[in-house]
């Protein structure tokens, strides 16, 4: 459990975004609040189209909220340009996606470097150590093309992680996996996590991985309340 005097990570507060649609705009996010303290993890639930892949974006910088504001490790996100965004996202808040996002022409190795190398804080000693415990090591001279589903999620956390991020923000990372490889990787994933203190905002659609999180929240109609 995390005492609420734990520092926050994450603070969002009335945060709303609308879309553009034939006959004017649809509102998606509606004045979502939320806090997530350091270290903390939490699981994201909601209808497909509620906003969850949206919220994710708005909190990496990768889009902009219409209204409220959005809190990273004291820093407000909604205020940055393009460039300081880049930064945060280099620095501070890495992600994962459903579709791993892996770079084709690279190997297993060279893609678990890729980002922290570009972000300057590329520390082989640690690489190595999560090529070992994501069971990567084997696989380091393989392309991606040749990896298995749950291997290439594996090569996209410990890219993600190579970082060292205070912020994880994972899309539906088990979405295209079988129920046990998904566990492995949650249980993967959640020790990786817990060891480095890093924060964790998860979206899933599977209750099971939900409760394995220090807590869930459900969005709807525009809002999240605690599920
Ligand atoms: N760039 C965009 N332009 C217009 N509408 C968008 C855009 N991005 C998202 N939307 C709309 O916003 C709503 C929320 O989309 P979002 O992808 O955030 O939902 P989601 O909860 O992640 O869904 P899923 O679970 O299916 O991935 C949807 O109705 C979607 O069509």
């Amino acid at each position: 459990m995390h005492a609420p005097e734990t520092p926050a990570v994450l603070t969002l507060t009335g945060l709303r975004k609308s879309f553009p649609a034939q006959g004017g705009s649809v509102p998606v996010l509606a004045g979502v609040s939320l806090r997530l303290a350091d270290g903390e993890t939490l699981a994201l639930t909601g209808e497909s189209g509620s906003g969850k892949s949206t919220l994710l974006h708005l909190i990496a910088g990768l889009d902009r909220a219409d209204a409220g504001t959005i809190t990273v490790a004291g820093q407000d996100v909604t205020a940055m340009s393009e460039a300081e965004a880049a930064r945060l996202r280099r620095r501070t808040v890495a992600m994962i996606f459903q579709a791993y996002n892996l770079i084709p022409s690279m190997t297993v190795a060279e893609n678990l470097a890729f980002h922290a190398r570009l972000a300057g804080r590329f520390d082989p000693r640690w690489t190595d150590e999560l090529a070992a415990r994501l069971g990567l090591a084997p696989l380091a001279g393989r392309m991606p093309d040749a990896l298995s589903g749950g291997q290439r999620q594996r090569v996209a956390i410990g890219r993600a992680m190579a970082l060292r991020p205070r912020l994880l923000l994972a899309d539906e990372p088990t979405g295209s996996l079988d129920e046990d490889t998904a566990e492995r990787m949650m249980a993967a994933l959640r020790d990786l996590v817990a060891d480095t203190g890093c924060a964790l905002l998860m979206v899933t659609h599977s209750p099971r991985l939900a409760a394995a999180l220090d807590r869930r929240v459900h969005l709807s109609h525009g809002r999240v309340a605690a599920a």
